[in-house]
């Protein structure tokens, strides 16, 4: 059976004037994980926050006390070098560091005049780098990347090197709000087919309008930033989504 349904509010449709209670709120209303979205106006068109951002609402939030349990930070690395982060993101309190495949392989990232050893990866080495400072990885591709890519990676021998979770995007990164990307979903489909265990997650466009699709390919981690906080009471929402993906479940 897939794994349980996780649901994970993108933070980026909050109020960020009132961030910290935005991610105690949407804790007591039933969600999981909180997405939070790190973009630097490079990888992708807009410019987020950093970690320093992460250490305030970390206060606001308890820590998980179970691998994958409530309160974790899920954070969604939208950055040109995401190795760069990965220790700041540790100390500011995140618990998931989801980077961008196309990130670790860019050439700009790993051989541009500034790069240090520090900013140089692939993604296996970021995946054990980011197990090595105590988080969960996962490994996010865009609209434009295949699915392809991930098998050499999902099927390492060695667990240090495997990622926790696979993020497929389900709009092209950068803005909250678009249209839902149905053509995504075989890589879904194709993942789940192939690692029934594995935590999928899909990010964009999500809501009671396009959940069911996305659990009938099998994602189980559910990013929903506009359908949340759009909605007039959130937790309804959460309660849909959730319902949705186990509905699936009890399926298999
Ligand atoms: O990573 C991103 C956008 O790049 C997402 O996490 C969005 O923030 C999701 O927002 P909605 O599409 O659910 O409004
Ligand atoms: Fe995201």
């Amino acid at each position: 059976m897939a794994p349980p349904a996780i649901i994970a509010p993108s933070i980026l449709s909050a109020d960020f004037a009132e961030l910290g209670k935005a991610c105690s709120d949407t804790i007591a209303q039933g969600a999981d994980w909180l997405h939070v979205d790190i973009m630097d106006g490079h990888f992708v068109p807009n410019i987020t926050f950093g970690a320093p951002v992460v250490t305030k609402i970390r206060t606001h939030v308890q820590r998980p006390t179970t691998k994958h349990g409530r309160g974790t930070f899920d954070c969604h690395m939208m950055i040109a070098e995401p190795k760069k982060w990965v220790k700041d993101f540790q100390k500011a309190g995140c618990d998931l560091y989801c980077f961008h495949y196309e990130a670790a392989i860019s050439s700009t990232a790993a051989e541009s005049p500034e790069a240090t050893s520090e900013s140089k990866t692939n993604p296996k080495e970021m995946i054990r780098y980011i197990h090595d400072c105590g988080m969960l990885a996962g490994i996010a591709i865009k609209p434009d990347t295949k699915v392809d890519v991930l098998w050499d990676i999902l099927d390492n021998p060695h667990l240090a090197e495997r990622p926790d979770m696979v993020l497929v995007m389900t709009v092209h990164p950068g803005f909250g709000g678009q249209k839902f990307m149905a053509s995504e979903l075989p890589k879904v489909a194709e993942l789940r087919k192939r690692y029934p265990d594995l935590n999928i997650e899909v990010d964009g466009g999500l809501g009671p309008g396009t959940i069911d699709q996305a659990a009938d390919a099998g994602a189980n981690v559910i990013v929903a930033g506009s359908a949340v906080f759009g909605a007039k009471n959130p937790g309804e929402i959460i309660s849909k989504l959730r319902e949705a993906v186990e509905r699936r479940r009890g399926k298999l």
